[in-house]
């Protein structure tokens, strides 16, 4: 990937190679002002693998600049595809595709590079992809995406780890997810584009990025309707061609900040935001006292209420509250008066964050998906983990309202979704620095 990195920053990042990353954050600063929300990530993981749809350039804007997207970059190139990146622009060049086969070591980094299963058979009628195997918050199984291609006429064979597809010609179908997933619905929805006649997504996840996906499409030459609903409808063109697309603000960073505003009891703002895609986290907001004030279009005001009690929580497909932000919420919670209950619905295993918000002074009992949750007056600083990403963001929002100078690991996790978040912390005012230990 051809990269513009300063010769500081190489050398600094060569010195820093040998040690991890923690940061060390001082807590009870209070926030105020605004910040700047990047581009969606699990958007612009999935419409790099959309780019390989064409035989052209696609140029994205709004990129966050993320641990992820690099290893997307990684995947692509390894398929041939030529990418230039700079900032927050991202050139990607997939007219030559010379490999139908990712490889494992990079596939298996992140779950989103096997969304390119889906348009790279369809370009190339073969696809090899390794199976993306589980990771901290569950199992993660494959089979819908599986399933669906096979309903529109792929041959697929899984043998050593690997799903090995081939398709002369994909052929429309009408398909019934079981469970709305996002990555089969984006899979999909991707294949059916090149497809032969008409497919019918029903059952279709409903998410905002399945949503900017379908623009993207669309913007290459792609005709599909229903995106945002849960029955989406593909008519299969026979090629489609490069554009230029910005990618859709991160609506969970967005929803991150604004739980760090109210956990601090701090008034701040964030922009840009689609107000629309966050409703269920605005809701929440304001259920436990707080106040979401949309100021301008693309701007919400978080402002603290004098007292924030508990609240229930479920996670659901969208637009019901989404288990992204459900570790982040369990953090704000530990400190809301009252009791609240958090159900997690969506994985079977996205609880890492409460024995380390407990050794931070919380009171909750976990009993199968559900968390029990006591408020406590105050969490106290703790040398903690993140055990995955949404974890270890929970661990900084946290860390912000804790007495104390708290110190956070597992930051490759958190570096993977959130892009420069100490400047935008430090930006509204937080104690907190990025600090190289021996590993
Ligand atoms: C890169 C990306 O976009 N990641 C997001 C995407 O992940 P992802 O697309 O992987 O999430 P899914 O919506 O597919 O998964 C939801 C649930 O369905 C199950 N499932 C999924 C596919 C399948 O074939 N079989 C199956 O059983 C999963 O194990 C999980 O329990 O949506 C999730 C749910 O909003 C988010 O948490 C992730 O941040
Ligand atoms: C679970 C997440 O991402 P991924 O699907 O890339 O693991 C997330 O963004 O919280």
């Amino acid at each position: 990937m051809t990269t513009q990195l300063s010769p500081e920053k190489l050398s600094k990042s060569f010195q820093n190679a040998q040690k991890k990353p923690v940061l060390h954050i001082w807590g009870r600063a209070s926030l105020e002002g605004q910040v700047k929300v990047s581009g969606a990530k699990n958007s612009a993981l999935v419409l790099m693998t959309g780019a390989l749809l064409a035989a052209d350039t696609c140029r994205l804007t709004n990129v966050p600049e993320l641990a992820d997207i690099e290893a997307m970059g990684q995947i692509l190139e390894a398929l041939g595809v030529k990418l230039k990146i700079q900032g927050e622009s991202l050139e990607i060049d997939a007219t030559h595709i010379t490999e139908t086969e990712a490889p494992y070591e990079l596939v298996s980094q992140l779950r989103a590079s096997f969304f390119a299963l889906g348009p790279l058979l369809a370009r190339t009628g073969v696809a090899k992809m390794p199976l993306p195997g589980g990771c901290a918050i569950g199992a993660r199984p494959v089979d819908l995406h599986v399933r669906g291609l096979q309903q529109m006429g792929a041959d697929i064979l899984i043998e050593h780890g690997v799903v090995n597809a081939y398709a002369r010609q994909l052929k429309g179908a009408k398909i019934y997810l079981d469970y709305p997933s996002v990555g089969a619905t984006e899979t999909l929805m991707m294949a059916a584009t090149l497809a032969e006649g008409e497919t019918i997504l029903e059952n279709a996840a409903q998410e905002p990025e399945v949503v900017d996906l379908a623009n993207f499409c669309r913007s290459m030459g792609a005709r599909i309707s229903g995106a945002g609903t849960n029955k989406i409808i593909i008519q299969g063109v026979q090629s489609l061609h490069g554009t230029d697309y910005s990618i859709v603000p991160d609506r969970i960073e967005a929803g991150t900040f604004l739980v760090a505003g109210a956990i601090t009891h701090s008034e701040l703002s964030v922009f840009p935001v689609v107000p629309d895609d966050m409703t269920a986290v605005i809701a929440k907001l304001r259920d436990i006292g707080a106040q979401v004030v949309q100021d301008a279009p693309d701007r919400l005001r978080l402002i603290p209420g004098m007292i924030h009690r508990g609240t229930e929580i479920e996670t659901l497909p969208h637009p019901g509250f989404p288990t992204d932000m459900q570790a982040l919420f369990m953090a704000l919670l530990t400190l809301c008066e009252g009791s609240s209950l958090v159900t997690e619905t969506v994985y079977e295993n996205r609880l890492g964050h409460v024995p380390e918000l407990v050794r931070m002074g919380a009171n909750i009992k976990v009993k199968g998906n559900h968390a029990a949750i006591q408020g406590v007056p105050f969490l106290s600083a703790a040398p903690v983990t993140g055990t995955d990403l949404r974890a270890s963001a929970a661990m900084v929002v946290a860390a912000l309202a804790a007495e104390g100078k708290t110190v956070v690991q597992g930051l490759h996790h958190l570096d993977r979704g959130y892009a420069n978040i100490e400047a935008k912390l430090r930006g509204l005012g937080a104690k907190i620095e990025r600090v190289y230990v021996p590993a």
